[in-house]
Order: structure tokens, then sequence, then C-alpha cells
């Protein structure tokens, strides 16, 4: 599981993130919600371990983020706000690309497999001619090449149709269910949020949010 406790990121005197506490466990799609700039990208990368806390403690499987982030590392997948994969290269080749950085090895056929349980059959196709939301799968395949149990996605469904946005709201419940993945998870899209996600964080100053989600039966905690 993933924990959290007492998380605080300041810069300089601009306070982000205070004093907030969660745990994620295995099989659970958590979402999370907040306004522009209420620290949910923050959240994600302080947790991706790409940025670094101002205070607290994290864990994951009771590993300690400050003594083993190495071995942290090996069971993260990160999917930032931006798309970052080769426009010039085919989707293979950026899968075989990513496979070759990963410590977990797959075979092409393993790899395929991983973009067609998205729906995304265009194996020899340039990444340049895909649609905004074939890219965010591809880019959520690359995230999930070394077998990662916490998957961080920012956003991971803006901008792209709702048919997009259905298949790869299903791929992440059976990810949870049926592969024990801890998600975490955020979007703008409410009607999303509550119908993917187990529980829901919410941070920020501007009340919006908690106000909405308490009219739902969904568990909400908020920062
Ligand atoms: N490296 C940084 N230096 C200074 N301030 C930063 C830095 N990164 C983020 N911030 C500030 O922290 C706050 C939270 O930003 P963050 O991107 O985490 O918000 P967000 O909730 O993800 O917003 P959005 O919904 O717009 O993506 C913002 O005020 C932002 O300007």
């Amino acid at each position: 599981m993933l924990k959290v406790e007492d998380l605080q990121k300041h810069f300089k005197r601009k306070h982000v993130l205070d004093q907030l506490s969660f745990t994620v466990y295995p099989g659970e799609i958590v979402g999370l919600v907040g306004e522009n700039g209420a620290g949910k990208s923050t959240l994600l990368q302080i947790l991706a371990t790409t940025m670094k806390s101002t205070a607290g403690e994290i864990s994951l499987y009771d590993s300690s983020y400050h003594k083993h982030i190495k071995q942290i590392r090996q069971h993260i997948g990160f999917v930032p706000q931006d798309i970052a994969i080769w426009e010039q290269q085919t989707v293979e080749e950026n899968m075989v690309f990513f496979e070759k950085l990963s410590w977990k090895k797959k075979t092409k056929a393993q790899l395929e497999q991983l973009c067609l349980d998205m729906n995304l059959d265009r194996w020899k196709t340039p990444v340049k001619n895909l649609s905004g939301g074939m890219k965010r799968k591809l880019n959520l395949a690359i995230s999930l090449i070394h077998d990662p149990g916490l998957l961080l996605l920012d956003e991971p469904t803006a901008g792209i149709d709702l048919k997009s946005r259905k298949e790869i709201g299903a791929y992440l419940r059976n990810q949870a269910k049926t592969h024990q993945k801890m998600i975490l998870y955020t979007s703008h899209d409410m009607d999303e949020i509550t119908a993917l996600c187990d529980r829901i964080i919410t941070i920020g100053k501007d009340p919006f949010y908690k106000e909405l989600l308490a009219r739902t039966n969904k568990e909400v905690l908020s920062f």
C-alpha cells in the first residue's frame, strides 16, 4: 500500500500542500481533484519521486521513500500531464525504446499486447499520425511496461473523445481490480471521477469540489 503522512510542500513562502495524510490500498482507484493550482500535479510529482517534499513521510509497500528511493521507483508508473513520446517514431519503436530503459524485460508480442489491451492497434504507425487519444493510450502503455504496482496519472483523459475515455477507464478499472494495482488519478471531469474512483481526495482552498462530491455516495477525504 501507499501511505502518506503529514506531507507538506512549500515553494519558498507559498504553501501548496499542507499536512496531507492518506493511504491507497492495492485494487483501489483514488481520484484527486481540486481547482487549477491546488497542487494535484505537485502531489503526483512528489509521489513519483520527481520532486522532493518539504516535510512528511511517504512509504510504498512499507518501504520509506527517504531510504529506498531506487527500489521504490521500480514500482511506480507515472504519466505526467504533458505527453512524452517520440513523435517521429512508430508505436512499436516507442514501445521498444522504453522497454530498453525498463528494468523489466518484455517481448515485442507482450509490448504490442499492452497497446491492444487499450484498443491501440496502430503498431506500425508513426506517433505524429496518431490522434490525441491514441497518444495518451501509448503514454499509458509505456508507463505499464515494467508492471508497476502504483500508477500515478495526471489527467490521462484530458482532451480526448468519450469512446477513448471509456476505454481508458475500463482498462484502469481492470488493472486495479484484476491486477491489484493502486491508481491515483486526476481529472477535471467529475462524472468520470465518480464513475471510476473508489474514493476521492480533494485538495485546495476552494470548497467547490468538496461540496459537489458531498452529494454523491463516494468516500471523500479533503485537505
Ligand atoms: N517549481 C515550482 N516553483 C514554484 N511554484 C510552483 C512550482 N510548481 C508548481 N508551483 C505552484 O504550485 C501550485 C500548484 O501547482 P500544480 O501544478 O500542482 O496545481 P494543479 O492542481 O495540478 O493545477 P492544474 O489543475 O492547473 O493542473 C501553483 O500555484 C503553481 O504555480
